[in-house]
């Protein structure tokens, strides 16, 4: 069932080649001179050619040297580079801040220039656009706000929202990524502040899908928060009351969807880090009505069974042998429960037996292993409860050591968004040496950074030098002596969002369905060579992030065309789409990506 397609090596040098001849087609402005230095979207700074000048009206408004795209990113580096030097050994948090504040402003004032840079240093500015800085930021968004960005709509707005949506200056937009800011990464309910997560979604989706910026909509919805801290912060700037509830929150998330759609019937919605709850009942609520989907039950579902696929090779194993493998997940939430259904849907695709698929899975909460006496267990979390006596002094609650102990995974999967979860007891830790896996895996998947369950230095210290080990959020590899390094894995969404996004959209999807889902956790699971799996590189290189995102679009758009959901994009028919064979949907996918380059404008008045 799983295809393993081999890639060039030079993926990196392939898409840098695809791009390298982009000639950039002209852009149509309705604004003249300062409007235009004022808007991030056309603004050249000192780049705009003299001609522009006198065509815009913006001569005498810049000074007279024109400054060439390569001068402006080489000044912008090492501006980027003496903020480095100059913050060197300051506390970790005051350097990150900095780092974003100097790329915020960048990106406020020339969208061209900030994405040219984010996407030729993803490596580095990766982790202070998204995870972990974008978790600091969002901690401390109403003081660090300057200018909005996106749209905010409140419980306010109630009944205004259809005529509010017009509001937003872009005719078109195709990727909208919508958080109610109730569970930011590992942090908890940030309220409006959780607005930072999905800007820093959509800087992916424009550095990895080459979604075009002036196509992108982050959307705060606004309807209160639960954070008594933020409540009493005057500084605040969210609404100052409690979370709605129940039908009153559903009916602002229907009025915004709807108004959503009106406006733009071709849209990608993304639901991003809401409270578990909301997550599924929308999820559940909206994919068969619209085109959405939600990142965090679906997108790291995806990466996870990827991650878990790739283990199982760098065990020296097949992926036949998947179905046998011991998989403990902690975390019972909308991450964790998404992980474990596409886990068990893939095994019982495997072993054509569907009432057996749950049985080598464990999942605990926070009050340990979830069995079915559990009281009050959720009904999304009892596919997955185990019979108490399935495994002999395994009782309902057992904590996490106990499990450990007695299951000796192969895999012990994090999404619990507590911080050192795996370390506390290092005995958690050291109990995985005895797993029955010749290399056990720990995916310690909560973020940012300080939420991770365990620090990789202490994986590969406690638990052997021999395990797979992956992050949500970056960490150095680990020097384990004698040459040896301990490799670290970033298992992180931001591996397939970007394509199944990408995907739909060039397919013009009316839904995304499972099997588009399924398709991109296939495509990245197959993207890694052998040679890199034994060595315990389970995902690309971030380096190669557009490259992957156009392999994972392509297969989403096949699934899409599959599945009959595809009706096209632009000129292209779901016919057109049909016939094209898989390296054409790759070229495809490739020729509808943006790439920062300075298009000449022209002014229509
Ligand atoms: N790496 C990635 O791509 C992704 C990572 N995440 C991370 O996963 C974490 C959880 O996200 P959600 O599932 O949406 O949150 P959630 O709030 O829905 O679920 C958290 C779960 O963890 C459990 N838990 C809490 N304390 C625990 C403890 N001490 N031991 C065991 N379980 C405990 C809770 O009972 C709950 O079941 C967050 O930190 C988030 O950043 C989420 C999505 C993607
Ligand atoms: C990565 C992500 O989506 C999260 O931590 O919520
Ligand atoms: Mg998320």
């Amino acid at each position: 069932m799983w295809n393993l397609t081999r890639f060039a090596s030079s993926r990196l040098s392939r898409t840098r080649r695809l791009f390298s001849s982009v000639i950039p087609g002209p852009c149509i402005v309705h604004k003249r001179g300062t409007d235009i230095l004022h808007d991030p979207w056309f603004n050249k700074d000192t780049g705009f050619p003299l001609t522009e000048r006198d065509r815009l009206g913006l001569r005498g408004l810049l000074p007279p040297r024109v400054i060439s795209f390569e001068q402006q990113y080489d000044r912008f580096m090492e501006s980027y580079h003496s903020l480095e030097k100059n913050t060197k050994g300051q506390p970790d948090g005051v350097v990150a801040l900095a780092k974003w504040r100097i790329l915020n402003r960048l990106h406020d004032r020339n969208e061209t220039l900030y994405y040219r840079v984010l996407m030729d240093n993803i490596k580095d500015f990766a982790p202070i656009i998204y995870t972990p800085t974008v978790g600091l930021v969002c901690q401390n968004y109403s003081g660090l706000f300057r200018r909005p960005r996106g749209m905010y709509f409140s419980a306010k707005d109630k009944g205004e929202m259809m005529s509010m949506i017009y509001n937003w200056p872009a005719q078109h937009v195709d990727m909208i990524v919508l958080t109610d800011g109730s569970r930011i990464l590992g942090l908890g309910d940030l309220g409006v502040q959780g607005i930072g997560i999905p800007i820093g979604k959509l800087d992916m989706y424009v550095a990895a899908a080459g979604i075009n910026p002036q196509r992108v909509l982050p959307v705060m919805l606004d309807v209160g928060t639960n954070n008594q801290k933020l409540l009493e912060d005057r500084l605040y700037l969210g609404l100052r009351q409690p979370r709605l509830e129940g039908e009153e929150y559903l009916e602002i998330v229907d009025e915004f969807m709807e108004a959503v759609f009106t406006r733009w019937p071709k849209a990608i919605v993304q639901f991003e880090d809401f409270q578990m709850k909301w997550a599924f009942e929308t999820l559940d609520r909206y994919r068969k009505k619209f085109c959405m989907f939600n990142d965090d039950i679906q997108g790291t579902a995806g990466v996870a069974l990827a991650g878990l696929l790739g283990t199982v090779r760098a065990q020296g194993r097949t992926l036949a042998d998947f179905p046998d493998q011991k998989i403990v997940v902690v975390g019972a939430g909308s991450a964790g429960l998404g992980v474990l259904s596409m886990a068990v849907q893939a095994v019982a695709r495997m072993t054509g037996k569907n009432e057996t698929a749950a049985q080598n899975f464990f999942l605990l909460d926070k009050d340990g292993l979830i069995t079915k006496e559990r009281k009050n267990l959720d009904p999304a979390a009892a596919p997955f409860a185990k019979d108490p006596g399935q495994i002999v002094g395994l009782r309902e609650g057992a904590s996490l050591l106990e499990v450990v102990k007695k299951v000796k995974p192969d895999v012990l999967l994090g999404l619990s968004g507590v911080g050192g979860v795996f370390s506390e007891e290092v005995e958690v830790l050291k109990a995985l040496r005895e797993s029955g896996s010749t290399r056990p895996a720990i995916f310690a998947m909560s973020n940012p950074t300080m939420n991770a369950e365990c620090t990789a230095a202490d994986a590969f210290k406690h638990a052997g030098e021999n395990i797979v080990f992956a992050s949500g959020s970056p960490f150095e590899n680990v020097n384990l002596g004698n040459g040896k390094v301990g490799y670290v894995n970033q298992a992180n969404n931001m591996y397939l969002f970007p394509g199944i996004g990408l995907g739909s959209l060039v397919s013009g999807a009316r839904f995304i369905t499972d099997g588009m889902l399924q398709a991109a956790a296939e495509c990245l699971a197959s993207y890694m060579t052998d040679e890199e799996i034994q060595k315990g590189i389970l995902y690309p290189s971030i380096d190669s992030i557009r490259h992957i995102t156009a392999e994972v679009g392509a297969s989403v758009l096949r699934a899409a065309v599959a599945e009959e959901v595809a009706e096209g994009h632009g000129d292209v028919g779901p016919k057109e789409l049909a016939h094209m064979s898989k390296e054409e949907t790759v070229e495809y996918v490739f020729r509808n990506m943006w790439y920062p380059i300075y298009s000449p404008l022209v002014q229509e008045k």
